[in-house]
């Protein structure tokens, strides 16, 4: 696969990611589909919100249904029945935030799985071998991502080993055209760590740079003090995938700095709670002052809903605990989501992306309308 830049903005890009299963303009927000299913929608639903490219998981699908199983039913597209692009994470994170009792070593990672207790192994050889049993359109290097806070000690001890998993795993790549393989910069927030992770990447090489151990609780504020110094490190002509990455604010300020492809459970998560996604920042539907708000959630709402159901509906579902609350304002956030980074790409090829910056945090701030 490769990226195009379309036009910049101060550090800001708008571009083209062509793929084997289609293109999609970035910058682009990932909807995520651990496990073969954005929760709740149909994959029709998820393309109709404006998605180009999903999230899948190996941690979750290797053990359930299996990596072999999924090949068998002729890849992850055709089972969840998405032509388009897929990304899948390699599983490092998923198995230290997920999976109860986990060994590690220089050659990859024992845990027991969450689902049934049985033991499994993950290796930078076994990870990409798993995603391509998954057809990922674009697969992630086997990495580990250290909780912080940490000692600049085990940063740079983490980091190294994640370097050394980044050169197997591009080993293991069975390159493809049309396919990309992306290397997952660490080093916690030290500058020098994050200089040596990204030189040893380019050393590699890959199609594409995922900026990775971030979102891990440190805040915004060190998030973007270590972009704003990691993705000029990055080469300019491939793209830079942010994980983990965010709420609205979060994007905004991370495609400012130099980002272009992100994935957040934080949209669907939220549309399982009743939390709604705005131009004018979140609202709890379960707040009794909704019971008889007849207005649509967002006035700019385009999603496949728009102008069908009242804030007062959505209440309403959500206290009588009906399946098609959750539904709704998944497809609601995620068209939300897409509907901010169609307005920010709009921004950066116009040239005008401080002052959309400024009217969207200004919109934010602003409350219920
Ligand atoms: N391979 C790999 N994958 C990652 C996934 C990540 N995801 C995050 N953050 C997600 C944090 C996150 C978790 C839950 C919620 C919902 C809260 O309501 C929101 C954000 N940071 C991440 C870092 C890495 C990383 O270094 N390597």
């Amino acid at each position: 696969m490769h990226w195009q830049k379309d036009a910049q903005c101060g550090q800001a890009r708008a571009g083209w990611l062509h793929t084997r299963h289609g293109s999609v303009p970035t910058p682009t927000f990932m909807p995520v589909g651990t496990v073969g299913t954005v929760k709740g929608i149909t994959m029709d639903n998820v393309r109709a919100t404006g998605a180009g490219i999903v999230l899948g998981n190996t941690y979750h699908l290797m053990l359930r249904p299996t990596a072999e199983r999924v090949q068998r039913l002729g890849g992850l597209h055709r089972m969840m029945d998405w032509p388009g692009p897929i990304l899948t994470d390699s599983g490092g994170f998923q198995v230290m935030s997920l999976g109860p009792l986990r060994k590690m070593d220089e050659d990859g990672v024992t845990f027991r799985s969450h689902i049934d207790g049985s033991s499994h192994r993950l290796t930078p050889e076994s990870s990409t071998d798993i995603q391509y049993k998954l057809d990922a359109t674009i697969t992630m290097a086997f990495d580990e991502c250290p909780a912080l806070p940490a000692t600049k000690d085990a940063l740079e001890a983490s980091m190294e080993r994640s370097m050394r998993w980044a050169a197997r795993s591009r080993e293991a790549f069975i390159a493809r055209p049309g396919y990309g393989q992306f290397g997952i910069v660490q080093g916690g927030t030290e500058q020098d760590l994050r200089e040596r992770s990204a030189l040893a990447l380019r050393k590699i090489g890959f199609e594409g740079y995922a900026i990775g151990g971030l979102a891990v609780g440190e805040g915004q504020e060190l998030m973007f003090s270590t972009l704003d110094y990691t993705t000029p490190m990055l080469p300019e002509d491939q793209p830079r995938y942010l994980m983990g990455v965010g709420t609205p604010d979060d994007l905004l300020g991370a495609v400012m700095r130099g980002c272009d492809m992100f994935d957040c459970v934080m949209p669907s998560r939220a549309g399982r709670t009743a939390r709604a996604y705005t131009e004018r920042g979140t609202l709890n539907l379960r707040n009794a002052r909704f019971a008889e708000d007849t207005r649509p959630i967002s006035p700019e709402d385009d999603s496949p809903m728009a102008g069908r159901y009242s804030r007062a509906y959505l209440h309403h579902l959500f206290r009588a605990n009906e399946m098609l609350g959750p539904m709704l304002l998944t497809l609601h956030n995620l068209a939300y989501y897409q509907r901010l980074m169609r307005q920010i790409r709009a921004a950066i090829v116009a040239g005008t992306l401080e002052q959309t910056a400024a009217e969207l945090r200004q919109n934010w701030a602003k409350g219920d309308w």
